[in-house]
């Protein structure tokens, strides 16, 4: 998969060069470029921004070096047309169902606004070339895109065949069969008085996975029950309802 960010801070984005994901441009499973922003001004100062029509508080990026950045980044021989994800608080919320979807693109590209965002005609001038989505971190509010890009590309990164050593751990995790995951203990056993749930310990692997399903459910429904909500009835198990 490849990966563009484009931003004005992209040593916002010098934590991709760590870790997981690190690791996995290192091996080649991601090839994840970032792109300044302000490389393509023409004028002396690199300006990125003005001020807004209707007038209001704040500036507005720019649209000429955005249309710029975009074009370079918009591989023309490509047969689909990338995804072009730019963060913003009025965008869709990014979920882990998202995630899985855009796992399985070749090539995605990220626009991180800052200011009071980016002048509307860039995402309708984008139309044409890319697959634009607005996309939302959450309903809570940012100074930019820099923080929600990261965010994203960790969710979907690790997605990518072979980032995760173990695939296996992506299968029993948080929202992947759309309820929250288990606790989880490990040594020593006995922790400042506090002990590690027997059935753990019993090494009765049908009776822990029973106990891990009950706990999945109990905290669902305890911390988020709209997820509960939303699952499909033929998610749950008789087991499951008699929890
Ligand atoms: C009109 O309201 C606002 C307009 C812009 C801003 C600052 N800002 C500039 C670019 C940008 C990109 C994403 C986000 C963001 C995403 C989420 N989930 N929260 N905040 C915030 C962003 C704040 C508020």
């Amino acid at each position: 998969m490849r990966i563009d960010v484009v931003s004005i801070f992209p040593e916002y984005l010098a934590a991709l060069d760590l870790s997981l994901i690190g690791k996995a441009r290192q091996d080649g499973l991601l090839d994840l470029n970032v792109h300044d922003l302000r490389d393509f001004t023409t004028d002396r100062h690199r300006t990125v921004d003005d001020t807004p029509y209707g007038g209001g508080a704040g500036m507005v990026m720019k649209a000429e070096p955005w249309a710029q950045a975009l074009t370079s980044v918009a591989d023309a021989e490509e047969a689909a047309r990338p995804v072009l994800i730019v963060p913003s608080p009025a965008g869709a919320v990014f979920t882990q169902a998202m995630a899985y979807e855009l796992a399985e693109e070749k090539h995605l590209v990220f626009a991180c606004g800052r200011y009071e965002g980016i002048d509307e005609r860039v995402l309708e001038w984008a139309g044409e070339r890319f697959d634009v989505r607005p996309v939302s971190l959450g309903d809570y509010v940012l100074n930019g895109g820099e923080v929600a890009v990261l965010a994203m590309v960790e969710a979907i990164g690790r997605l990518v065949p072979g980032v995760v050593g173990n695939p296996e751990s992506l299968v029993e995790e948080s929202h992947s069969d759309g309820l929250l995951e288990y606790p989880v203990y490990t040594k020593p056993s006995s922790w400042r008085d506090r002990g590690v749930p027997d059935i753990l310990l019993s090494g009765n692997h049908g009776k822990i996975a029973q106990w891990r399903r009950g706990q999945q459910l109990q905290r669902t429904a305890a911390r988020r029950p709209d997820l509960l909500e939303k699952l499909d009835p033929t998610q749950l198990t008789k087991a499951d309802k008699a929890t």
